[in-house]
């Protein structure tokens, strides 16, 4: 669609709307401090958002074993808060309430806008699954990229090889290639959406903390989530589904809450935060410095190179390249970064 100019007659209605809107706001923020001078909200709880839609969102409160789901809207003063963050909330008379505090964020995922600026999506999250599965086979490029988005973030990332049930029995390359990264320290965890097979292992690695699951189209991710959440869960989302009457519904990312099973020493269960957007996480431009930042085993070795600025192709008195010679640093996991600094260049 081309995009006309707004006649004057068009502008002036755009803007009266936006007046009023803005206006309304105001009023309804009035009020609502007029409120809660007056008391008509109960005292301050702790709660999470659950998700988000404009000025409104969805505060999931801890009550006992229960987890229930809160319609709020926000203070004025309040400005960016995403799904994941720790909040500070008071019920009015009804189910409802107000958001009147955000708690500090230990870790933020950010996503492009349609600017290319970042913009956070979600908060607080503990750990990033990578879902590889035997196939699609994983292009240890594509892995790689994903480890170093996740590096970027400060969230710790965690592998997960799913469809397992389909491994030939000695395991084959991709298990060879997968222990190269266990050997870095990334924990492993090999599962089936399909059977049992190290799904146990996975409930451990949920347990108690936040997690979101990424990885390419068709490893599985939707398979693996369906069997983690219970119906439960998928109630509440229902619930929630017919108040929130259609709007944003597919892009916005949301809190799930996983089985009382994964709470730890009865403290708080694991969670899921998924949307579309998340799955989507780290297919985007990198930049140089990130790139080698993020792997992980080339950090003793940045800053060490005979030239400052060394792009390490083949400039002599190179720190990492005698790391690769010496085999300290893995020769694929060099040609990856090579091969994902060249895309960064050409891009
Ligand atoms: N054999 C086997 N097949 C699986 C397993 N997990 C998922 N599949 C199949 O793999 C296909 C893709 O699974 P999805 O769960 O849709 O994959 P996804 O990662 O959510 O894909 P997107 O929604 O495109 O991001 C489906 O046909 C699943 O039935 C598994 O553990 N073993
Ligand atoms: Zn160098």
């Amino acid at each position: 669609m081309s995009r006309r100019k707004l006649t004057r007659q068009q502008r002036w209605r755009v803007e009266k709307i936006q007046a009023e809107r803005t206006e309304r706001a105001s009023k309804k923020d009035e009020r609502d401090s007029e409120r809660l001078d007056a008391g008509e909200y109960g005292t301050e709880r702790p709660g999470r958002v659950a998700a988000h839609f404009g000025r409104s969102l969805e505060v999931e409160s801890v009550e006992g074993d229960q987890i229930r789901l809160h319609r709020c809207h926000l203070r004025a003063t309040l400005e960016g808060l995403v799904t994941g963050d720790q909040v500070i909330w008071r019920q009015a008379n009804d189910d409802s309430g107000v958001v009147v505090a955000r708690g500090e964020r230990h870790s933020v995922l950010e996503r492009p806008d349609v600017h290319g600026q970042m913009r956070p999506v979600a908060a607080n999250i503990d750990q990033i699954l990578i879902v590889v599965a035997v196939e699609p086979e994983p292009h240890p490029n594509l892995i790689d990229r994903y480890l170093v988005a996740a590096e970027s973030t400060g969230i710790p990332p965690v592998l997960v090889l799913n469809k397992s049930d389909l491994l030939p029995e000695e395991g084959g390359e991709l298990r060879a290639m997968l222990t190269r990264y266990g050997e870095l320290g990334y924990p492993l965890i090999e599962a089936s959406a399909r059977g049992e097979q190290g799904l146990e292992t996975l409930w451990t690695q949920l347990a108690g903390r936040t997690s979101v699951f990424v990885g390419q189209s068709g490893v599985g991710k939707s398979s693996l989530i369906d069997r983690l959440l219970p119906d439960e869960t998928l109630r509440i989302g229902a619930l929630s589904t017919d108040t929130r009457k259609g709007k944003h519904t597919t892009t916005t990312a949301r809190l799930y809450p996983l089985p009382l099973e994964t709470a730890v020493d009865g403290e708080r269960r694991g969670d899921l935060i998924d949307s579309p957007g998340i799955r989507e996480f780290g297919l985007w431009h990198l930049d140089e410095r990130e790139l080698a930042e993020g792997f992980i085993e080339f950090r003793p070795y940045l800053g060490r190179c005979r030239f400052r600025d060394c792009r390490h192709r083949q400039e002599p008195g190179c720190a990492l390249l005698d790391a690769v010679e010496r085999g300290e640093i893995h020769s694929q996991r060099f040609a990856s970064f090579q091969r994902i600094r060249d895309d960064i260049a050409a891009s």
